[in-house]
C-alpha cells in the first residue's frame, strides 16, 4: 500500500479534495485571510524588524475589543431583559479574554527599547490614545467622560457616531440598577443604594444571582484596572519619562488614570462587610 493510499484509506478510502466542494467556502475565504494578512504595512523604511509585532500586537487587541464589545452589549442587554445567568455567563467569558489581553503585554516587552526606538519617531501624532473601541468599553462599562470625544482628533464620522451612541446608551451599571428595583429594591437615592446593595450582600441565600452578577461586574472592574497598571508599567519599560506620541506627559498621565474605577459603590461596599 502506497502512502498516498494510506491517507485515502484513513479518511475514508476516496480520492478527497479537502475543502473543493464545489469550489465553495474554504478556510481562507470564509475567515477573509487574503484581506487580514494583507493589512499590516509598516511606516518604517527601510523596515525596522520588530515593527510586524507591533503591529499585529495592536491589531490582536482590536480583535478582541470588537468581541469584549459584542459580550458586555449582550451582556447589558441580558440584564435589562431580566435574564441574569445569561448576563453573567458574557462577563465571564469577558474576563477570559481580559487575562489574555493582560497577559499580551509580555509578547511586546520582548521589543527592546532601542529597537523600539527604530520606528517610534514615525509613530507621532497616533496613540493608543486614539483606540475608539478602548473608549467605547469605557463608555459600556460605566465611565462616560464626553471629554474624551472631544479630545479625539482624526475621528472618521463612522468612529464619532460610535462614541456618541455609547455616550446615550445605558452602561453595564445601569442595567444592574434596573435588576435591582426589578427585585424591589429603591435604588433612587445613593444612600438607598447602599443600603440595597449591603441587603443583597448579606443574604447571598435569596440574593444569589444579583450577589453573583456584582461580583462578575467588579471582576471586569478589577482586571481593567490590572491592564492599565500592566500597561504603565510597560511604558516606563520602553519610554522611561518621555511624552507620548499622542500629546501626552506619557506615563505621568496614565498613572493618573490608575485609580479609575467602574463601579465605585460595589469597591466601597467592601468596607461596610
Ligand atoms: C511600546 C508599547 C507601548 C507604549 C510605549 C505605549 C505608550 C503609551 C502612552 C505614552 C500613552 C499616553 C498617550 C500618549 O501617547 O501621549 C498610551 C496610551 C494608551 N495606550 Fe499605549 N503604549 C504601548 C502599547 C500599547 C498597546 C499594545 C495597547 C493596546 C491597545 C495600548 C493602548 C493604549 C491605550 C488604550 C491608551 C489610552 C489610555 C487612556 O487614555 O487611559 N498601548 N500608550
Ligand atoms: N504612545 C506610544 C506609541 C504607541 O505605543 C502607539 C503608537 C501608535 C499606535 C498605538 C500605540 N500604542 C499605544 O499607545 C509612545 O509614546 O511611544
Amino acid at each position: 500500500m502506497s502512502t498516498e493510499d494510506g491517507v485515502a484509506g484513513q479518511w475514508g478510502g476516496t480520492d478527497v479534495h479537502f475543502g473543493e466542494d464545489g469550489g465553495r467556502l474554504t478556510y481562507g475565504s470564509y475567515l477573509r485571510l487574503p484581506q487580514l494578512l494583507d493589512q499590516q504595512h509598516l511606516e518604517s523604511d527601510p523596515p525596522a524588524h520588530d515593527e510586524l509585532l507591533f503591529i499585529t500586537i495592536h491589531q490582536v487587541y482590536e480583535l478582541w475589543f470588537k468581541q469584549v464589545l459584542h459580550e458586555l452589549t449582550a451582556s447589558r442587554d441580558a440584564m435589562l431583559a431580566g435574564e441574569l445567568w445569561l448576563a453573567e455567563h458574557l462577563l465571564r467569558r469577558v474576563h477570559t479574554i481580559e487575562r489574555v489581553q493582560t497577559q499580551q503585554v509580555d509578547i511586546l516587552e520582548t521589543m527592546t527599547p532601542q529597537d523600539f526606538g527604530e520606528f517610534r519617531h514615525r509613530l507621532s501624532p497616533a496613540s493608543g490614545f486614539q483606540s475608539v473601541q478602548f473608549r467605547e468599553i469605557e463608555f459600556l462599562s460605566g465611565a462616560k467622560d464626553p471629554s474624551f470625544v472631544r479630545r479625539f482628533r482624526g475621528l472618521t464620522s463612522v468612529e464619532q457616531e460610535r462614541l456618541r451612541q455609547r455616550l446615550e446608551e445605558p452602561t453595564l451599571w445601569d442595567a444592574y440598577l434596573e435588576v435591582l428595583r426589578k427585585a424591589g429594591f429603591d435604588t433612587d437615592t445613593e444612600d438607598a443604594l447602599r443600603h440595597a446593595l449591603r441587603k443583597v450582600a448579606g443574604d447571598r441565600s435569596q440574593y444569589a444571582a444579583i450577589w453573583e452578577l456584582a461580583e462578575a461586574l467588579l471582576q471586569h472592574d478589577e482586571l481593567a484596572a490590572a491592564w492599565r497598571a500592566r500597561h504603565v508599567v510597560m511604558v516606563e519599560r520602553m519610554i522611561g519619562t518621555k511624552p507620548g506620541t499622542g500629546g501626552s506627559s506619557g506615563a505621568n498621565y496614565l498613572r493618573s488614570r490608575l485609580d479609575l474605577r467602574y463601579y465605585p459603590l460595589l469597591w466601597n461596599l467592601r468596607t461596610a462587610l
